[in-house]
């Protein structure tokens, strides 16, 4: 199970601003979690530690009780928010590439990126230049490069950040169909995000957790949508959402 425990971050030296403030979480196994928060909550932080991109000032990132680095890069595959095309290379080349970095020999990377582009609905632009996608296909090789390590968690940085409503259903119908028995973490700042098919809901502000729990356990905190925008300014003490 991947777990965080008595998380700690700022950026830069000295007195940099606390983004996370002793953060203890667990990805549940087996289950798509929403991390919700407002913008600047420290969600894409939580995330960069989680995967072992950043390292935390104090606490701990582990998997099984294992915090190298090695077992998070093995364990854990991340999306990012950013999500950048590399010049020059086409859909194909560049999910491959990603795979090839990540230590698999040259005729696995280009089975897995086939199908990881086959389960992300990009066939038809396979040999289309990354830099000449649109911002969704962009996402969608975002998300096969996630999935062709083939690690047992996935982490998603707002994926759906910008997409319009028909790309944001197609997403989320490709997600549905994903497998990561570690668990599936979705970051937004949008609590409307809560109509797709996710299991536990966590709510990040100011650096701390404000609620970790089944799905059903935060709809019930409100009456109807539009009752969970307010139950949701209120826990993270703002107006945001
Ligand atoms: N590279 C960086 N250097 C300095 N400060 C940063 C950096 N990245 C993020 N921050 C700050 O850390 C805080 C948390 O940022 P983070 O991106 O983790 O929040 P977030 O919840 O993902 O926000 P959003 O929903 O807007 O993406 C913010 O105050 C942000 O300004």
């Amino acid at each position: 199970m991947l777990e965080a425990r008595d998380l700690h971050f700022s950026y830069g030296r000295g007195r940099g601003t606390l983004v996370l403030a002793g953060v203890d979480w667990q990805v549940a196994p087996g289950a798509t979690t929403l991390l919700l928060g407002p913008n600047g909550a420290g969600k894409s932080t939580l995330l960069k530690l989680l995967s072992g991109f950043e390292r935390p000032q104090r606490g701990s990132v582990s998997v099984a009780g294992d915090a190298s680095r090695d077992t998070l890069h093995r364990e854990v595959a991340w999306m990012p928010q950013d999500v950048q095309p590399a010049r020059g290379l086409t859909v194909a080349e560049q999910v491959e590439y990603v795979a090839w970095l990540a230590g698999l020999d040259r005729a696995t990377a280009r089975r897995r990126a086939g199908d990881a582009i086959e389960a992300v609905d990009l066939v038809a632009k396979r040999d289309v230049r990354t830099d000449r996608i649109s911002g969704g296909q962009l996402r969608r090789v975002g998300l096969a490069q996630a999935l062709v390590r083939r690690a047992p968690v996935l982490l998603l940085d707002e994926p759906t950040a910008g997409l319009d409503p028909a790309q944001t259903l197609n997403f989320r119908s490709i997600l549905r169909d994903v497998e990561a028995p570690g668990g599936v973490v979705v970051s937004t700042h949008q609590v409307n995000d809560l109509e797709q098919d996710v299991d536990r809901v966590t709510v990040l502000a100011e650096g701390e957790l404000r609620f970790d729990g089944p799905v059903e356990e935060f709809r019930g905190l409100g009456g109807g949508a539009d009752d969970l925008v307010t139950v949701f300014a209120d826990m993270v003490g703002g107006g945001s959402h």
